[in-house]
């Protein structure tokens, strides 16, 4: 009997209820809409340990009559729920990777949360992060997207979504059929999830700050044009992406839609009414679905991204109804503290294997004129000829009018697309924003991360060894975020890196705190007049960046350096800005 009752005592205890003034059990987590979750602990990089909560399913699977289908809010789960392992990527093809492969499930919205092992009374301010990939890839998971070194802090919590890409995340019938953003939709219901459920893992719903890097950042910007994502945060850190990139809008859905069709010999696709086309995409296998898009390809993995966000027709459920372009020049969209990112090669996410592959560089050379005009993504609107002169334009600026990429031209090549892709969306963006906003009143602030460590990214789009070859090119400011066990190693504990890491993941958190910077050299307040001031640059923004004359090995400092002659030369080739 006594034997019995302890027996009883014990399994309450470690199904974590509290009972007979036994201590809670602080790995269980029971939000009253979502049930109850049972967390793990995880190794932190500097600290013991902290709290993980992963694979938490914040919709129905979009399997089935789902797929292509708005999310569907995930109901109460019964029992304790197993929350200790992450789940698998959101299927994908990654065409960042020199041999792209298909992997990942279909069924993958889940989210993860986690948190210090010691929660204090104060409600700790909540990290939401935005994985980017291009909208076809990536990964929300602890293997690519760690949370150690936030956790080492003990400050913030973090939660980290997958999102559906590609295809099952974009493509879009321009009608009720199919409207497409799902993947946006999925962003959206995970911060809705966020704001109702973060308190009981003791974080503060008002205090919410979504960060996501390229496509991340991408929507990132998106949230704080769309009023479906009113309220849902109250900061926004966007790096390396801004909404009004040349990859971020589909201008032509449904006609992607019905070439997708066909390559998945979908018969009739040309024709089919939306509502057949969709319940015939909705049968096909999975794997045919996504290898359909290697069809939508110019050229080797060209474009990148396929599959993007849409307009959609006005309705309940849309998430973006103007094109992100119209809303930027009016200003018409939120005003929060807004924190953005750049390093200064981004374009490298695109050129170092295209430079690195002697067969795909020598097949590039060989139609280069044509290739170099397709992968820039005119607007629609110039005819043949246009477009001629322009290349020409651009061949004589940016390769010195040497019709071929090679060792003397790739630096030219790299800045070309690092000006269309980035920098000149941001140098607009940032326009648009001090023209039509008060900044006075609703500042932003800015950083380029311009350390360069031992590893890079570059490594990771090629199989060449390029090592120390092309500084610091995108997605390298995440090594310094995030723990990345399955793409880099370690760093010392001792090294400079372990210290870029400690300020670089300071400088977010007290954005995220503070809504502004803290702690480090100020900067002026970016106006019109001052952004016109300097046809040579930007507004004052920080800049990582190594130093080896101090005991640190880096430093912040302030600069205004920006290649803004070249954005100039690209905002009148698309004839934009006539009068700034
Ligand atoms: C992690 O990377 C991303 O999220 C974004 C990607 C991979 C988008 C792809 C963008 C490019 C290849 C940049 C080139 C493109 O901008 C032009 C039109 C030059």
């Amino acid at each position: 009997m006594l034997g019995s009752f302890f027996y009883l005592c014990l399994c309450l205890a470690s199904i974590s209820v509290s009972v007979f003034g036994l201590k809670l059990d602080d790995l269980v987590v029971c939000p009253p809409n979502v049930g109850c979750l049972r967390g793990t602990y995880m190794k932190g990089y500097q600290v013991e340990k902290f709290q993980a909560f992963m694979g938490i399913p914040y919709a129905l699977p979009p399997l089935g009559e789902l797929r292509f289908s708005n999310p569907k809010v995930m109901p109460k789960l019964s029992g304790i729920y197993n929350a200790s392992l992450a789940k698998s990527d959101c299927i994908q093809k990654n065409y960042l990777l020199p041999t792209p492969i298909i992997y990942g499930e279909e069924d993958c919205l889940y989210l993860n949360v986690y948190r210090p092992e010691r929660i204090s009374k104060l409600r700790l301010p909540v990290m939401v992060y935005i994985h980017g990939g291009g909208f076809f890839s990536g990964s929300a998971g602890p293997s690519v997207t760690g949370p150690e070194y936030f956790m080492d802090t003990g400050e913030v919590i973090v939660v980290t979504m997958a999102y559906r890409l590609g295809a099952l995340g974009f493509l879009s019938t321009q009608d009720a059929n199919i409207p497409g953003n799902f993947g946006l939709k999925d962003q959206n219901l995970a911060l809705r999830w966020v704001r109702n459920n973060i308190a009981f893992f003791g974080g503060n719903p008002q205090r919410v700050t979504i960060f996501g890097q390229s496509v991340g950042g991408v929507s990132t910007h998106l949230h704080l044009l769309s009023p479906k994502s009113q309220g849902l945060f109250q900061a926004v850190i966007s790096m390396s992406g801004t909404a009004n990139v040349p990859f971020a809008v589909n201008s032509k859905p449904l006609e992607q839609a019905r070439k997708t069709a066909e390559f998945c010999q979908i018969e009739g696709a040309d024709n089919l009414s939306t509502a057949k086309l969709a319940r015939a995409l909705r049968n096909i296998d999975v794997y045919t679905l996504i290898n359909a898009g290697d069809g939508l390809k110019f050229w080797d993995v060209d474009h990148m991204t396929n599959y993007r966000p849409v307009i959609e027709p006005v309705g309940k459920e849309a998430f973006l109804t103007i094109h992100p372009n119209k809303l930027l020049a009016k200003g018409g969209y939120r005003k929060v503290p807004w924190l953005l990112g750049t390093v200064p090669e981004e374009g490298a996410v695109r050129v170092v294997n295209i430079k690195e592959n002697i067969t795909l560089r020598e097949d590039f050379n060989s139609k280069f004129d044509y290739l170099l005009q397709e992968l820039m993504e005119w607007p629609s609107e110039f005819n043949a000829q246009q477009l001629k002169e322009k290349t020409k334009i651009l061949i004589d600026e940016f390769f010195g009018g040497i019709h071929e990429i090679n060792d003397k031209t790739v630096q030219g090549f790299l800045d070309l697309i690092t000006v269309r892709g980035f920098k000149q969306p941001l140098y607009n963006a940032i326009t648009d924003y001090v023209r039509s906003v008060d900044t006075n009143k609703y500042p932003f602030y800015m950083y380029s991360f311009n350390y360069k460590g031992p590893v890079s990214y570059a490594s990771i789009y090629t199989q060449a060894n390029v090592t120390g070859k092309y500084g610091v090119v995108h997605c390298d400011d995440l090594i310094y975020l995030f723990r990345s066990p399955i793409l880099f190693p370690d760093f010392a504990k001792n090294s400079t890196e372990a210290k870029v890491i400690k300020t670089f993941v300071r400088y977010f958190i007290n954005f995220a705190k503070f809504g502004k910077p803290q702690n480090v050299p100020p900067l002026s307040c970016c106006t019109e007049e001052i952004l016109k001031s300097r046809p040579e640059g930007i507004c004052d923004y920080h800049e990582f960046i190594n130093n080896k004359q101090n005991t640190e090995g880096f430093e912040i400092r302030v600069n205004d350096k920006f290649p803004t002659n070249r954005v100039k030369i690209w905002s009148n080739l698309l004839e934009e800005m006539k009068n700034f």
